[in-house]
C-alpha cells in the first residue's frame, strides 16, 4: 500500500496522568478490548488487496490495519518497538472513512498496543503477516492468558489462498517445504491453511468452478473446522461475517464433523466424541491434551493400541497438533470449551451453557501426523483408565 501523506506525530508529550476516583469496572474494561484479526496467506495470494478493499469500501466500521514484517517468533522477541536513529518511527495513513493504516516492522503484541493507546480506539484491527509468516507463532502472543492486561485480543485468523496456485503450492514439496522444526513435507502454506478460522480461496476469476471445487475439499479435508469463502480480488461482502468480529477464540462455533476425503498427505482434521466427564476423567482429558500438545505422544495403553507403526521402528508419526477446539460437558452439568494453538491450551467455563450442553461433548483436532494414529481409541482409553484401575 502506498500513500502520500503520513502523520508523524511524535514528539508531543503525552498528557499528565490525573488520579481519578472513578472506580474502573474490569467487565467494561474487557468489553473495550479492540479485536486484532491476522490476515495471512502465502505470497502473492492477495493480502494486500484484500486490506485495500476493506479500507477504501464505505463502511461505518474503525479498522486500524498493521501492515509488517512478523515472519517468526524470533524476530518479534527480538524488538517490542520500532526504532531508527533511537527515535521510535510510525507511518500513518489516515483514510477518508476513519481507517487507519500503518506500516511497521518488527513489531509485539506491546508495542502494537502502545500505537493503539496513542491513536484512540479502533473498533477492529487487522495484522497482515508476511506471506512466509507462519501464524502459530503469532496466535499465541496475542491469546493471551491475563487478558484484562491487554487491550486487544485475538479474535480470529484469516488465510488467503491463491486458487490458481495453492495446490501445486502443497505438493511442491522440494520448492516450498520449510526446512525447520516444523519437519518435511509441511510447507508454509500448510500451517496457514491450518490455523485458519477463515479461509478466503481469492483469484477466482484465474480458475474454472470444477478448479475451486479441487481447492475447496482440499481445504475442507485439512482443516475441517474454518469456514471457506471464495472471492475475487479479496472482496468480502459481508465484512463481519468473514473477517471481523470472529470470536474464534472465545466460542468454538459448530465443530461440524470434518468430510471424510483426506486429500493432504500432511494436515488432517479428526473429530472425537467425548462423553460426559466427572472430575477425575476432566483432569484424564487435560493430562491427555498434555501429552499430545506438550509431547507430541498419543497415550497407549501397554499393549494394543499404538502411536507407531507396528513392525517399523523408524516409522514412528511425528504428531503435530495445530490447533484444537472442543466442548466438554461435566456430569454436574457444566460446559466447558476448550481451545488450543500449538502448546497453548485453555479449558474454561462456556459463555452460553444452554447451547452448550444441548451441542454435547465433543473435541476436534488439526494437524500433522493424526492419519497415522488412533487419537479416538487412546482418547476412550486414557478417560476409562482412571476407573479401571
Ligand atoms: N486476477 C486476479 N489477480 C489478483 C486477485 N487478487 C489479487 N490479485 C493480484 O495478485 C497480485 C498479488 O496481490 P497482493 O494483494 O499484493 O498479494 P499479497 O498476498 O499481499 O502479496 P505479498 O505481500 O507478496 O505476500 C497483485 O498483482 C494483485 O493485483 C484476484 O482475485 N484476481
Amino acid at each position: 500500500m502506498s500513500s502520500d501523506h503520513f502523520d508523524l506525530d511524535d514528539d508531543e508529550e503525552p498528557p499528565a496522568l490525573v488520579s481519578t476516583e472513578i472506580p474502573l469496572d474490569l467487565e467494561d474494561l474487557q468489553l473495550s478490548k479492540a479485536p486484532i484479526t491476522i490476515v495471512t496467506g502465502y505470497l502473492g495470494a492477495g493480502k494486500t488487496t484484500l486490506l485495500n478493499y476493506i479500507l477504501t469500501e464505505q463502511h461505518s466500521k474503525k479498522i486500524a490495519v498493521i501492515l509488517n514484517e512478523f515472519g517468526n517468533s524470533s524476530d518479534i522477541e527480538k524488538s517490542l518497538t520500532v526504532q531508527k536513529d533511537g527515535q521510535q518511527v510510525e507511518e500513518w495513513l489516515e483514510l477518508a472513512n476513519g481507517c487507519i493504516c500503518c506500516s511497521v516492522k518488527d513489531m509485539g503484541v506491546a508495542a502494537i498496543e502502545k500505537l493503539m493507546e496513542r491513536r484512540g480506539k479502533f473498533d477492529y484491527i487487522l495484522l497482515e503477516t508476511t506471506g512466509l509468516a507462519d501464524p502459530g507463532n503469532i496466535a499465541p502472543m496475542f491469546w493471551l492468558d491475563e487478558a484484562l492486561k491487554s487491550t486487544i485480543f485475538l479474535d480470529g485468523i484469516v488465510t488467503l489462498v491463491d486458487a490458481a496456485n495453492i495446490i501445486r503450492t502443497l505438493e511442491d514439496q522440494e520448492a516450498f517445504s520449510r526446512d525447520d522444526e516444523a519437519g518435511v513435507g509441511m510447507t508454509t502454506a500448510h500451517l496457514q491453511i491450518s490455523h485458519a478460522d477463515v479461509v478466503v480461496i481469492n483469484k477466482a476469476d484465474l480458475v474454472t468452478r470444477e478448479e475451486i471445487e479441487v481447492v475447496k475439499q482440499r481445504i475442507a479435508g485439512m482443516n475441517g473446522l474454518a469456514r471457506i469463502i471464495v472471492t475475487e480480488k479479496g472482496k468480502v461482502d459481508n465484512l463481519e461475517e468473514w473477517l471481523l468480529d470472529l470470536k474464534a477464540y472465545e466460542t468454538v462455533g459448530e465443530l461440524k464433523t470434518p468430510i471424510k476425503t483426506q486429500l493432504d498427505e500432511t494436515i488432517s482434521t479428526v473429530s472425537l466424541e467425548l462423553p460426559e466427564l466427572d472430575e477425575e476423567m476432566l483432569d484424564s482429558l487435560d493430562a491427555w491434551i498434555r501429552s499430545l500438545l506438550w509431547e507430541a505422544e498419543v497415550p497407549s495403553p501397554p499393549k494394543g493400541l499404538g502411536d507407531r507403526v507396528p513392525g517399523d521402528s523408524s516409522k514412528q508419526p511425528i504428531l503435530d497438533i495445530h490447533r484444537l477446539k472442543g466442548r466438554a460437558i461435566t456430569k454436574t452439568g457444566n460446559a466447558l470449551l476448550i481451545q488450543g494453538v500449538r502448546e497453548t491450551f485453555e479449558i474454561f467455563d462456556a459463555p452460553d451453557q444452554n447451547s452448550a450442553i444441548k451441542a454435547g461433548g465433543k473435541l476436534v483436532l488439526i494437524g500433522r501426523g493424526l492419519r497415522d494414529v488412533d487419537v479416538n481409541e487412546s482418547l476412550k482409553w486414557f478417560l476409562s483408565r482412571g476407573r479401571a484401575e
